[in-house]
């Protein structure tokens, strides 16, 4: 695929590896590869990690991290990129810096903090990195529930929570918040779609002060691992392509939920088994801000905008 100016798209993630195959660099480029960009990887930690768990960690040192983005950017540049897991702080301040000295644009943060079957991926201590040098220079950032209770600090209980955590996030300094729903809640949240058993999985997007939900089923699997890197690759592929933000999630939001359905009842290992990176590319979406919209069936339709900022209304009867 090519750029308005006729160069090939390339994009990058700034992750770990997941020897797995399911989640971290490999989902990346995995996911990169399907929209059609040129897929690059700067590797920031290695993990012994399949669908039972992570078995082992090994981060790779600032320097080296570096080396990498000095190699990718002084040679072949990138229209878009994303950042995984970062494993620490040292890491993480190494990236924030040579992403200010290039002025990178185009920035996804996904806050990897601890994997699906509860390993931290994250040192405690690299959480304050995160909020102060990482989240400011974010085009998107895209925490699951629990990253979004320990960026904010407080806990997420119900709908009001979710909107207030997306404010707090966003006075940290990214342009668009997403926070995730399709984690199962810690608790029970007294929301109707935020709730895991309303067959829904259901997006906040907070942009430039406006509220707008992104909805699909929730598909009945456990095949979720690398769900939130897959979905951050498809924003940051969208974004190498020229698609404005919201584009960009609206497909990321199909193409998890065909990624999500498409390996159901795949056999790949004992445990959470990865998502279906060959799923089809879904057809561009122009969505307008404010509303709520809900994918069914390969389409898109649309809500009225939810009253008071409230998740009011249940879409699922349509
Ligand atoms: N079972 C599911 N069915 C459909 N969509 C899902 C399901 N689980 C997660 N998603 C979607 O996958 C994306 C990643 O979300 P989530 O799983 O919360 O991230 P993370 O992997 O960071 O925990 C979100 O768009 C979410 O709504
Ligand atoms: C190397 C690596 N990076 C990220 C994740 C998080 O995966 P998920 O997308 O399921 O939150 C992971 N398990 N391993």
């Amino acid at each position: 695929m090519r750029t308005a100016r006729g160069h090939v798209v390339r994009a990058l993630t700034i992750a770990g590896s997941d020897s797995g195959g399911g989640a971290g660099i490999q989902a990346d480029l995995k996911t990169m590869h399907q929209f059609g960009v040129y897929g690059m990887s700067v590797l920031t930690a290695l993990t012994a990690q399949n669908t039972m768990g992570v078995q082992g960690i090994f981060d790779v040192s600032p320097e080296f991290v570096r080396q990498q983005l000095d190699s990718v950017w002084s040679d072949i540049g990138v229209d878009a990129l994303k950042t995984g897991m970062l494993a620490n702080s040292k890491i993480i301040g190494t990236v924030a810096a040579f992403l200010r000295e290039v002025r990178a644009a185009n920035v996804v943060v996904d806050p990897v903090m601890v994997a699906k079957g509860g390993s931290p991926l994250l040192a405690e201590e690299a959480v304050q990195s995160m909020r102060d040098e990482l989240l400011p220079l974010a085009t998107v950032v895209t925490p699951n529930l629990p990253e979004a209770e320990v960026l904010c600090g407080f806990e997420i209980r119900s709908s009001h929570d979710l909107h207030r955590a997306c404010e707090h996030i966003a006075a940290m300094g990214p342009q668009t918040v997403v926070l995730k729903g399709g984690h199962t809640p810690p608790r029970s949240i007294d929301s109707d779609l935020s709730s895991p058993d309303n067959g829904l999985a259901v997006d906040l997007v907070y942009s430039g002060g406006t509220f707008t939900y992104f909805a699909s089923g929730r598909v009945k699997s456990d095949k979720t691992h690398g769900t939130g890197c897959t979905f951050s690759s498809a924003i940051t592929s969208m974004l190498a392509q020229g698609q404005s933000v919201l584009e960009s999630i609206a497909s990321a939001k199909a193409f998890i939920f065909a990624a999500v359905a498409g390996a159901a009842d795949w056999d790949i290992g004992e445990g959470h088994g990865p998502t279906d990176h060959t799923a089809a590319v879904p057809d561009k979406f122009t969505p307008e801000a404010g509303r709520f919209y809900l994918y069914r069936a390969g389409e898109w339709s649309t809500r009225s905008r939810p009253l008071d900022g409230s998740i009011g209304n249940r879409p699922s009867d349509k």
